[in-house]
């Protein structure tokens, strides 16, 4: 399936909110429509935001070249931009792509909007391609590290880290597909993760859909199954890191790696190089979404509280560099992450 899709200058994305029961393309027409989709979730997971966001750019360049205007072209864009970086504050790929594409706008400026247009479309276009092969090679580099472990591996996974979260075949389930491939995944289970089910809804999804032993928990079954099913590692995917390696991921992830930890559990992260925020020390720094409370107050839109119940709806949260074993990029793999491994990886 492509989550997303760019045809004749329109952006077709898989409506995310639909999945599993309906496969609907969601057509962007312009860049609000992108950012739109953004908030909702209609798009998600850091790398597939970014390479959206990136399109949205090349929409909000087509309406500036046919309004005009007073406002230099170069200004107003770098405005939407802002605006576009505002929909989702942890996934730091939604800031990065941004910024790859007000560089390329300004670095073509002398030629003029029509033109810078037309590149910035070639550049979203690269932007998505790569995200493709940055997926397949992460994935090899994973299913290496992971196959050391030995024997075909009972895996645990949270969230959707998944080709629904990318433009190609996923970060973590990416390594998961190699490992499939390579004959070596046994088992594994899927935090169904609320309160928007990422895990249940596409996670089991996307593994069914690809034939991938999967089985769907409750996110409070996570530390029995780690203790009682031989989970031979936790892989999940990323929104931001840190350059001491602390990780933003979805709600849920620092208890993981507390369970982790106390039951001798490895914790992978997957995520590729455009992840990682190495300008913030440590995991502090990372700003957290909070969203709507309803999400917390409700289950698949069925009241599941009275609708005055007071709510606290991070959508993210921090695990420490000391609960992770490694993290696996396009690039290669970070051991035991800390404030000499992760800058030193990208210096060479
Ligand atoms: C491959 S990054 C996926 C990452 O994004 C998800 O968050 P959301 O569904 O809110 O976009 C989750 O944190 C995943 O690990």
């Amino acid at each position: 399936m492509d989550t997303l899709r760019w045809q004749a200058g329109t952006l077709f994305l898989l409506d995310q909110t639909k999945l599993p029961f309906e496969e609907i393309y969601l057509p962007c027409h312009s860049w609000q429509d992108v950012r739109q989709a953004i908030s909702v979730l209609a798009v998600r997971g850091a790398p597939a935001i970014g390479v959206a966001a990136a399109y949205a750019v090349v929409l909000a360049a087509r309406s500036l070249c046919q309004k005009g205007g007073d406002t230099p072209f170069l200004t107003a864009l770098e405005a939407i931009c802002q605006d576009l970086d505002a929909a989702r504050p942890t996934a730091v790929n939604l800031h990065w792509a941004l910024t790859q594409m007000m560089a390329c706008a300004r670095q073509h400026e002398a030629d003029g909007a029509e033109a810078v247009t037309a590149v910035l479309e070639e550049k979203a276009i690269a932007i998505h391609e790569a995200d493709v092969a940055i997926n397949t090679a992460m994935a090899r580099f994973g299913a290496d590290e992971l196959e050391k472990l030995g024997r075909p591996l009972t895996l645990l996974t949270h969230c959707n880290a998944g080709a629904l979260a990318t433009a190609g075949v996923g970060t973590a389930l990416g390594v998961i597909r190699e490992l499939h491939r390579r004959g070596l995944v046994s088992m594994v289970y899927a935090d169904e993760t609320r309160p928007l089910l990422q895990g249940a809804r596409l996670t089991a999804f996307e593994l069914m859909a690809d034939h991938i032993p999967v089985t769907l928990i409750t996110d409070n079954m996570a530390a029995w199954t780690l203790k009682t099913k031989g989970v031979d590692a936790i892989i999940v995917g990323a929104d931001r890191i840190a350059a001491n390696g602390d990780t933003a991921n979805k709600i849920g992830t620092y208890g993981l790696s507390l369970m982790a930890r106390e039951l001798a559990v490895p914790l992978y992260i997957a995520a590729p190089a455009s992840t990682f925020d190495l300008s913030i020390t440590d995991g502090s720094q990372i700003p957290i979404e909070e969203r709507n409370h309803d999400e917390v107050r409700s289950f698949r839109g069925v009241a599941a509280a009275l609708p005055e119940t007071p709510v606290f709806n991070p959508a993210f949260d921090v695990t420490p560099h000391e609960n992770i074993r490694a993290i696996v990029t396009e690039k290669g793999i970070i051991h035991r992450p800390d404030a000499v491994s992760v800058p030193a990886f990208f210096q060479h």
